[in-house]
C-alpha cells in the first residue's frame, strides 16, 4: 500500500521544497507519499509528452489504482478523497498518483487511469501540483483519522 506519486522533473525546486517536504514528513502509513521523480525529455512537445508518458507508465504495476492529475478531469472534496483513498487502502491496492510534464500526459496514459481527478479548471505549474498534493493527501489523513485538521 501507501501512495506512490510519478512527476516529471529529477528534483522538487527550491520555492516549493519546503512545503512539500512540511506534509509529506507528517504522512504515516498507508498515506506516505513515495515520491518517483522522472527526467524531463530532452525532445519537443508531442514527442517529449509521449516520451515522458512511456516513462511514468512503466513505473506503473497491473494492479494499481492510478489516479491522473488533470485539469480536464474530476472536482472532489477532500472528504470525497479521503474516502476514495481508504477504499484502494482497504482493498489493498496500492495508488498510484501521476502528474504529467509541461505537455500533460499520452491519450494511451490518460486510458490507464482509474480515476481523472482536477484541482481545478486553472492550469498549475506541476511543481505546484506536488505541493498541492502533499497538502490534500496529508489533508485526507487528517480527515480519514478523525483528527481536527480539516475544518468543515
Ligand atoms: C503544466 S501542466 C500541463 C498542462 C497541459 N496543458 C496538458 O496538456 O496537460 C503539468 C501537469 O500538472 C498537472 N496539473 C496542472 N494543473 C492541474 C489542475 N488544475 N488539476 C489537476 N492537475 C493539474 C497535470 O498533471 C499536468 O499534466
Amino acid at each position: 500500500m501507501a501512495i506512490t506519486a510519478l512527476a516529471i522533473g529529477k528534483k522538487h525546486e527550491s520555492w516549493v521544497t519546503d512545503g512539500i517536504e512540511r506534509y509529506t514528513k507528517r504522512l504515516r502509513k498507508p498515506f506516505d507519499l513515495d515520491w518517483k521523480l522522472l527526467p524531463h525529455s530532452s525532445r519537443d512537445h508531442d514527442a517529449a509528452r509521449d516520451e515522458e508518458s512511456a516513462r511514468l507508465g512503466s513505473s506503473i504495476r497491473p494492479g494499481d489504482f492510478v489516479i491522473l492529475l488533470d485539469e480536464r478531469g474530476t472536482n472532489v472534496s477532500s472528504p470525497e478523497l479521503a474516502t476514495r483513498l481508504q477504499t484502494q487502502f482497504d482493498a489493498g491496492r496500492r495508488v498510484v498518483v501521476v502528474i504529467g510534464g509541461a505537455y500533460g500526459v499520452s491519450a494511451e496514459l490518460s486510458r490507464r487511469a482509474d480515476f481523472v481527478w482536477s484541482l481545478s479548471q486553472l492550469v498549475f505549474p506541476h511543481q505546484l501540483v506536488r505541493l498541492i498534493l502533499a497538502e490534500q493527501v496529508y489533508r485526507a489523513q487528517e480527515i480519514a483519522a478523525g483528527r481536527p485538521y480539516h475544518h468543515t
